[in-house]
């Protein structure tokens, strides 16, 4: 129990005993005094009535009157006080006893005497005394009540607020354990300062007077080390900076919140300072280091790729209106580079994202080494990366900047034990020529990518006007395509495929074409990447199968050789789990004979899909339809599927069959195609054959059939039929 609550222990008690003993004691005595002034002056009254009694019997008689006793005593009993013992006693002048009421009055009592006269004389003297024995009666029994009184008060003074204090100091014990139970439990650090001052009323010191475990753990020690220490040697500097405004939270009696760091720790704290008392300033420190780290990792997020740690989309943006507003001021220009990986979608379905996510930090890392280090190399998403190149005196330094680019990309990268071969494609945009805002320049520069991409990969391209009007066509052409199937604009044509050892046609490659109403014949080229990102490759297909599956039953139906029809297959057709139904569909409806068809699929097409899309799809052997593998080599894929798969084609890229009469490594690819496939028991069809020179070396290394102008160029139905009849003739 605290001192506090001992001395209102005390004082109240004394207090008790106070008024107890007033209440016990002054009651009966007030009570006494009263009535014993009230008895004498009653007694005064009567004693004088019958000494005026008295005084008119003597007058009447003067000479005898102290021989009649009786009267005398007669007088003296009447005024007398019947209930109370009171005796009357009548002297006279020589204080001889005349007459009296006959009743003693034992002591204690009070007693009245009074002079009786005669014509101006005194003649005798009447001696009146009551008891004093009910009176004081009456007050003991006074007093009995009044004591009970006081014990009643006494209690009630003593223990009833002797009790409320006890169960509010008891509280408060209860209140205070529980806050120093919270004090030291609690995960945040919180000490106690004392400041000193001298004389003068100058700063002094700051020592710390408390401290909590969690703010000695600060410092691995407990809190009793801490006591006594120099606030400001123990926090450090930080905390010296902040002294004058802790000076204020005395005065002002505010708080006020600053970070520091601990001494010799990376340990950063939120510190919550205010001043609990005169003199006192109490720290609370919230350990924050973390937060802070995640903070800045959330703030990194925001900012930077995670893949790549480049600056992203929206820190590239932020840079980009930096770098224009700077070359704006000094009258400068710079250029914008956007690159895109060339065939990446490729490499990440063959090869699986994590070696697509490998490819994308080691291109990162080559590009940066050819940037300076005030340009920025930002990745947009995907494949995408921009470089912004400042200061840019001449154009020409945008083309070095890009070739650089293009030729760190050139080495084969090590991927998954791998070698690959990538190349990118840029687009330059030029401030201030090709726009004078960020998002025109990357839109600009962007064109100018897709340009390159168009013009063959692997090179970079200025913006120029005219690729806005390219761009326009693309929207144009996707407008129309999605009506072009509605308004019967499509058509097939077939490109023969020859027997390589007799030059007859053994099969024919449906190739779909588009008449566009205003602007004429569009080769697929400029649709089929289109009709692919916006699905409407799915319905083309579909109709390009039918399409197929009724000329087979036509021209079997009119007698003409039963040639193989194949008719290319995108990604998103077979993506859709019903492609197989569709296929047999289009077989049943239109009678054709399921051994002419030949789907022509692509390598990163095959490993692109789940096996039950493949093995579904493949389910069609049963029904005798054929598969050729188109692009032969072109793909990242391992050859495992040529092993697992029921594959009746391989068709060799036209890229490996171009070069083929002077380049040694088409050569050795081409040859290797053929024999592995031989070995394999498959069979090969070489693309793309344009000079005598290819169809020779491809016979001579065992070729079975060959695809190309050097034959036939895709033709109309009508003239693959006259060929077809030419040949049965
Ligand atoms: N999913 C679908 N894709 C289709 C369909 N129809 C065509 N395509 C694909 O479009 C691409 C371009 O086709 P196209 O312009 O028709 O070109 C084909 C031939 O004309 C061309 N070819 C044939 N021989 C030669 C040659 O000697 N030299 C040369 N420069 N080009 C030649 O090759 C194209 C056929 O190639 P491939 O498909 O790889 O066998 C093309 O990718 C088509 O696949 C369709 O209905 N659906």
């Amino acid at each position: 129990m605290n001192t506090g609550h001992i001395s209102i222990q005390q004082f109240t008690q004394a207090m008790a005993w106070t008024l107890s003993a007033m209440i016990t004691l002054l009651a009966p005595a007030t009570f006494f005094l009263v009535s014993c002034e009230h008895l004498r002056s009653e007694l005064h009254v009567q004693t004088e009535l019958s000494a005026n009694d008295l005084s008119a019997m003597i007058s009447s008689n003067t000479q005898l009157w102290r021989y009649e006793e009786l009267r005398l005593s007669e007088l003296l009993r009447r005024r007398s006080n019947s209930v109370v013992a009171e005796s009357r006693i009548l002297y006279d002048i020589g204080g001889e006893v005349i007459a009296r009421n006959r009743q003693q009055v034992s002591i204690p009592r009070i007693t009245d005497v009074h002079d009786i006269f005669d014509a101006g004389t005194a003649v005798a003297r009447i001696e009146a005394s009551r008891s004093l024995t009910p009176l004081l009666l009456r007050t003991f029994a006074v007093a009995l009540c009044s004591a009970i009184i006081a014990a009643v008060v006494f209690y009630m003074l003593r223990t009833l607020p002797l009790r409320a204090t006890s169960r509010a100091y008891q509280a408060l014990d209860e209140s205070e354990s529980k806050y120093r139970l919270l004090y030291e439990s609690m995960r945040e650090g919180m000490a106690l300062h004392h400041m000193d001052f001298d004389e003068n009323g100058d700063f002094a010191a700051i020592s710390v007077i408390d401290a909590n475990p969690s703010c000695a753990a600060m410092f691995g020690c407990d809190p009793q080390t801490l006591i006594g220490s120099d606030s400001i040697a123990l926090f450090g500097e930080t905390f010296r900076e902040y002294l004058s405004e802790l000076l204020r939270l005395l005065e002002q009696g505010t708080s006020i919140q600053f970070e520091l760091t601990l001494p010799r720790t990376d340990n950063l704290y939120s510190v919550h300072a205010f001043s609990p008392d005169h003199g006192l300033v109490a720290t609370l420190f919230e350990d924050i280091t973390e937060r802070r780290k995640s903070e800045q990792q959330i703030q990194h997020m925001a900012y930077f790729d995670s893949l790549t740690d480049l600056p992203n989309r929206v820190l590239f943006l932020d840079r980009l209106r930096q770098a224009i507003a700077h070359a704006l001021r000094d009258e400068n220009s710079l250029a914008v580079l956007f690159l895109d990986l060339d065939r990446f979608k490729d490499i990440n379905d063959t090869l699986g994202h994590s070696a697509g996510d490998q490819l994308l930090i080691q291109v990162t890392r080559r590009l940066g080494r050819q940037i300076r280090s005030c340009d920025t190399l930002a990745r947009l998403g995907g494949d995408e990366f921009v470089v912004i190149v400042t200061d840019l005196g001449k154009k020409m330094n945008a083309t070095r900047v890009a070739q650089d680019l293009i030729n760190a990309i050139q080495p084969p990268f090590l991927i998954a034990g791998r070698e690959l071969h990538v190349t990118t494609s840029i687009g330059i945009a030029l401030f201030p020529d090709d726009g004078n805002n960020a998002e025109t320049l990357v839109k600009h520069a962007d064109l100018a990518m897709y340009s390159s991409k168009e013009s063959g990969r692997n090179r970079y391209n200025f913006y120029s006007a005219s690729m806005n009007q390219k761009a326009l066509m693309r929207m144009e052409t996707e407008a129309g395509l999605r009506n072009a199937l509605e308004r019967r604009e499509f058509y097939v044509e077939f490109q023969p495929i020859m027997n390589a050892a007799d030059s007859t046609v053994v099969a024919a490659e449906a190739l779909v074409r588009w008449n566009h109403p205003t602007r004429g014949r569009i080769p697929p080229d400029q649709f089929i990447d289109l009709a692919e990102e916006t699905g409407l490759v799915v319905p083309l297909g579909e109709w390009v199968l039918r399409t197929v599956c009724s000329r087979i039953k036509t021209w079997s139906d009119a007698g003409l050789p039963l040639i193989r029809f194949s008719v290319n297959v995108s990604s998103r057709q077979i993506e859709r789990q019903d492609f197989a139904e569709i296929v047999r569909n289009a077989l049943r409806e239109s009678g054709a004979n399921s051994a002419q068809l030949e789907i022509e699929l692509t390598e990163s097409c095959l490993i692109r899909h789940s096996d039950t899309n493949i093995s579904d799809l493949f389910g069609l052997k049963e029904w005798g339809v054929s598969f050729a593998i188109d692009d032969f080599g072109t793909g990242y894929s391992s050859l495992g599927y040529i092993k697992t798969l029921p594959i009746d084609h391989i068709k060799i890229d036209r890229s490996f069959v171009r070069d083929i009469s002077t380049d040694f490594h088409d050569q050795a690819i081409v040859e290797a195609i053929i024999a592995m496939s031989q070995r394999l028991g498959i069979r090969n069809i070489a693309e793309g054959v344009e000079t005598i020179e290819q169809v020779r070396f491809l016979q001579e290394r065992g070729c079975e059939e060959i695809q190309g102008y050097y034959f036939h160029r895709p033709l109309s139905a009508e003239a693959l039929e006259e060929l077809l009849r030419a040949q049965e003739n």
